[in-house]
């Protein structure tokens, strides 16, 4: 599908989407609480969609309550055994949290388990778990570390030491995995060099408000938990666990660029006191001189001249992204670091912002850890977005400000964290023609219109 954005000015109030970040790890939380969990503002991203397919594959029932809540009931737990679909297999979709996060947990069923998923997903590394699952006694063969994985547990806590430079998702994993396992004795894992430290916080957060186990966390090097059998075998589904999905911080990050480069705009539902690594979008902001304004209800944008910037995205690689909208769209040369963290995620990301921008008439060079963007000006151009999400929604941003439209070529891989993006920079009053006359279309056929 195509869009194509037209230069624009942008005005009005808009909420933020949920944060797959949140709902992912939330949907993983309810899998393992043997209470009755509530979920308000439930994401519906295929990243989404992907961790309740997997809950329910492993037992989990989820009700619509109303547009706004569903509720989960998982007795995951309380089989020793655990209830895994028939098929005995889960599928990630595209999302690399969900494998990393989930693979740890399948493991502590007693019988084989396939994990499969799809598209980028299918190239990116899981070798750690060929590494630390044996450890942990379970059976794994992985395709070159590479999917399918087929995992035989069940995983039995203990002492290890893990990598954390490749990506935090596999710690998650076995956070929520310890957490939910049997321990005689405290156990401790290590963690070498943990990168996107934010997002441990996020977990261990998300971990404490459905009651799991959470481990002493000391300084992002060992996490230690005490000895404790879980509440396992005792179902109480009388009782219940409430838990609202952040806004999400990382999609919003493409608002808050937009608004600062084609504003007045207000964004809500971005809470300042979350743990999610991406609201540093406001120090980049700041740091760019942009015109932003915080109160306790929102934040508000306007189009203002920008200057480069320096930062550092190594803890906050989803960033990079809206960061290089941004520095397109400031006087001089910006500098972000951490090009190194973006090898593998959905595309190559450091390659592909320079050559999709490159395409818009901005030089990126790639320099070691450390990423040059020149500021504009911006060309209309047809660009791809890749399959990789954030491209799509980065090319989206900056072609606000080009001067001729730019149309985005495979623009539904926006669909994996934010299928309402497009309708969003509508809403403020965005040009946008293309894939929405689509998709009105379709669901007008649908609907019987
Ligand atoms: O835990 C999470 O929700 C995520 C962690 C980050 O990955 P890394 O830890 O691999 O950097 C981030 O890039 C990803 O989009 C989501
Ligand atoms: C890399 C991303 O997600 P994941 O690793 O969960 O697929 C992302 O959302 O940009």
């Amino acid at each position: 599908m195509n869009i194509t954005i037209h230069p624009s000015t942008l005005s009005g109030n808009i909420y933020a989407a949920a944060s797959k970040s949140s709902m992912q790890r939330a949907c993983a939380a309810a899998l393992l609480s043997t209470q009755k969990v509530i979920i308000k503002n439930p994401g519906h991203s295929n990243d989404d969609m992907a961790a309740m397919g997997i809950i329910k594959a492993l037992g989990a029932e989820i009700t619509e309550i109303d547009k706004e809540t569903i509720a989960i009931e998982s007795r995951f737990l309380n089989d020793p055994a655990h209830i895994v679909s028939k098929e005995n297999a889960v599928n990630c979709g595209e999302s690399g949290l969900s494998i990393r996060m989930f693979t740890p947990i399948v493991a502590l069923c007693n019988n084989e388990v396939v994990i499969n998923g799809e598209g980028s997903l299918v190239t990116r590394p899981m070798d750690f778990f060929d590494e630390i699952l044996p450890q942990l006694g379970v059976t794994i063969a992985s395709n070159n570390g590479k999917l399918p994985l087929k995992v035989n547990g069940p995983l039995r806590p203990r002492a290890i030491t893990i990598d954390g430079s490749l990506s935090s998702q596999f710690l998650t994993g076995l956070l929520m995995a310890f957490a939910a396992a049997p321990l005689a004795e405290p156990v401790t894992i290590r963690v070498n060099d943990l990168k996107s430290r934010p997002y441990i916080d996020l977990t261990l957060n998300v971990m404490k408000q459905f009651g799991l186990q959470v481990p002493e966390n000391d300084n992002y090097e060992t996490f230690t938990f005490a000895a404790a059998q879980p509440e396992s075998q005792i179902s109480n589904l009388e009782s219940q666990i409430n838990y609202t999905v952040e806004g999400d911080w990382s999609g919003g990050a493409f608002l808050l660029v937009a608004g600062a480069i084609a504003g007045d705009i207000r964004v809500q539902g971005l809470q300042q006191t979350s743990t999610q690594a991406d609201k540093k979008i406001i120090e980049a902001l700041m740091a760019a001189n942009a015109g932003i304004a915080m109160d306790a209800k929102g934040i508000t944008l306007h189009a203002a001249p920008m200057t480069a910037f320096e930062f550092d995205a190594t803890d906050c690689p989803d960033l990079f992204p809206p960061l290089v909208a941004l520095a397109a769209n400031c006087k001089g040369v910006s500098v972000i670091k951490g090009v190194s963290r973006l090898a593998h995620k959905e595309s190559d990301r450091g390659i592909t912002l320079q050559e999709e921008f490159g395409k818009m008439g901005i030089r990126v060079d790639l320099d070691g850890d450390l990423m040059h963007v020149h500021g504009g000006p911006l060309k209309g151009a047809l660009v791809h977005s890749r399959h990789d999400h954030r491209i799509a929604m980065a090319c989206a941003t900056a072609a606000l400000k080009a001067d001729s439209a730019v149309t985005i070529e495979d623009a539904e891989a926006i669909n994996k964290s934010y299928p309402d993006f497009y309708d969003h920079l509508k809403a403020l009053g965005a040009t946008v023609t293309g894939g929405l006359e689509y998709r009105n279309a379709l669901n007008e056929i649908y609907s019987g219109e």
